[in-house]
């Protein structure tokens, strides 16, 4: 198991927000983690990066406590994609993707850093950037260059075992095509062997890329399974005030979530 998360407990002061959470993954899995606002879910991956500490229970990730793991080893581990990216510094987005390759240098590792770095600015769609400063770039090319950066970081040490790709709102600030684009980047990176997280609100993109769905709801998982038995009408009625038809998509065969409006 690559992940494990037992008996979860997040506090912030008297105030719990997530109650004894189970959940565990395996390599090879893309699972989105969805749920109403503020029902958790920056909280749980916040745990599961090991960016917060648990209140209560544990984060195994490669059957180790994450606690247990120093900074740099969790970097060689799990990647975390944040919601909004503050590093606004004087740097190309060549030379921001190319961090990500700092913490496998320093452990010893022997890289073709140039061509793991321009193989990521063309996987997510902006080579044709690489010399621009970053904060001149938009919130959603911005958003590219720190998901290229994450692509780059797990690439840094492949001898250390499956990868984990943790992704928080990935789509928040991406056009409809890109929005696609980075769960597809997802979904590749879980077909190398790899694992990866992507809390998302928007249910389609949910349903179209998951091979999992865990909800989150009143600080527990109202549902844990496949796409296809967790979106129902019922669930999107009880967990998020939904009035919505479930059909199923012509092509793919997958879920499409037809919103009617808020119950
Ligand atoms: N640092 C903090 N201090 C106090 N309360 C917090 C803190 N961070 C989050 N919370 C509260 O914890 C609850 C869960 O927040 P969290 O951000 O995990 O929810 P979420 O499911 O990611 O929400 P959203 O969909 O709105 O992003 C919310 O009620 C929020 O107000």
């Amino acid at each position: 198991m690559l992940l494990q998360v037992q008996r979860l407990t997040m506090r912030y002061g008297s105030t719990e927000v997530l109650s004894d959470v189970d959940f565990s993954m395996n390599a090879g899995e893309l699972v989105a983690i969805v749920g109403p606002n503020g029902a958790g879910k920056s909280t749980l991956v916040a745990a599961i990066s090991g960016e917060v500490p648990a209140t209560g229970g544990t984060v195994l990730l490669q059957a180790q406590p994450v606690a247990n793991y120093s900074a740099r080893e969790l970097a060689l581990r799990r990647t975390v994609l944040p919601q909004s990216t503050s590093l606004l510094f004087h740097f190309t987005a060549y030379e921001v993707v190319h961090l990500g390759l700092h913490c496998a240098r320093e452990a010893g590792a022997d890289l073709d850093a140039p061509e793991l770095v321009a193989a990521a600015l063309e996987q997510v769609g902006i080579a044709h950037l690489r010399d621009r400063y970053v904060p001149t770039l938009s919130g959603g090319e911005r958003q590219r260059v720190h998901l290229a950066r994450c692509l780059v970081q797990m690439q840094a040490s492949p001898r250390l075992g499956p990868k984990l790709l943790i992704l928080d709102e990935p789509t928040a600030s991406l056009d409809p095509a890109h929005q696609h684009r980075v769960m597809a980047i997802a979904s590749a990176f879980t077909r190398r062997g790899n694992a990866a997280i992507a809390v998302v609100h928007d249910l389609n993109l949910a349903a179209a890329y998951a091979d999992r769905l865990v909800v989150l709801n009143d600080g527990g998982v109202a549902y844990d399974g496949p796409v296809a038995g967790g979106l129902t009408p019922a669930l999107l009625a009880d967990v998020f005030r939904l009035d919505a038809d479930i059909l199923s998509h012509p092509r793919t065969g997958r879920p499409v979530i037809l919103q009617s409006g808020p119950l």
